[in-house]
């Protein structure tokens, strides 16, 4: 479990004045779960942002097992196995589902005929089959979700980052969703980075989770250790997060 599979290293993120992301080191460890939390505005996205290649640190390097990855493209992380969900889901609306995870295998090198065949496997892993025909416009804001999750899994992520996808899900979806994204786990051996202000669900599903706050790390440590920190309890928990 300890080896180092991506990481972030002495990484600042600046926007003008303010810094988002200050002195930030983060390893992402063979396949485990590591779950991202903090307050609003702690910098989890910009840390993603970074990671998946979408935003260039002012300084520090992102390194891909062992490899200087900092000048590197978010399409060409994409292509090395750096697979993300937005914040913000955005499918293809006027296109089948079937064709949207398509699109995501074709974009990663496979040919028409096997990303069909991929599209069709995910979205049958991720509970969609039977609206495979089904346009993206169609779905309500659960099943989008999943089908988000089928897109990212389309490039046979090394490393795949999910952003908040629990957000906006009624609590029995949320339960359906933490069953499938450990199954998903458990079959892919992915490394898997959850950002998520759920902590109910960061608790049941991580291995490790690093508590982010003013673009810091706060506290890095199992789920126990971290959510019974006074400290993360105290000045970052509060009542302000759901934990249940
Ligand atoms: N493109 C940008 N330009 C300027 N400031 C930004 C930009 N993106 C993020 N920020 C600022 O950087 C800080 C970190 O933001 P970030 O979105 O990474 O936090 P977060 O932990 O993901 O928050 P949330 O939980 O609300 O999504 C915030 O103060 C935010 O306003």
């Amino acid at each position: 479990m300890s080896d180092i599979v991506m990481s972030a290293v002495d990484v600042n993120v600046r926007f003008g004045g303010l810094r988002a992301l200050a002195d930030l080191d983060l390893e992402i460890r063979s396949g485990e779960v590591l779950g991202i939390v903090g307050p609003n505005g702690a910098g989890k996205s910009t840390l993603f942002n970074v990671l998946a290649g979408a935003i260039r640190p002012t300084s520090g390097r992102v390194l891909l097992q062992g490899r200087d990855i900092t000048s590197s493209r978010a399409d060409q992380r994409a292509r090395m196995g750096i697979s993300r969900t937005f914040q913000t889901v955005r499918p293809f609306l006027d296109e089948t589902l079937v064709r949207n995870v398509a699109v995501a295998a074709l974009a990663v090198g496979d040919g028409r005929a096997h990303a069909m065949d991929v599209a069709v496997d995910l979205l049958e892993q991720v509970g969609l089959a039977d609206k495979a025909a089904a346009r993206a416009s169609e779905l309500g804001h659960g099943e989008r979700k999943r089908l988000e999750l089928a897109r990212a899994l389309a490039v046979r992520p090394r490393v795949l980052m999910l952003d908040e996808v629990m957000a906006g899900l009624n609590p029995s979806e949320v339960r359906e969703i933490v069953e499938l994204i450990r199954s998903l786990c458990a079959a892919s051996g992915s490394e898997l980075v959850l950002i998520e202000h759920l902590l109910s669900a960061v608790r049941s599903l991580a291995d490790r989770v690093v508590v982010l706050d003013a673009g810091r790390v706060l506290a890095d440590g199992t789920p126990d250790d971290v959510f019974g920190d006074p400290k993360v309890i105290e000045a970052y928990l509060g009542t302000k997060y759901a934990t249940s």
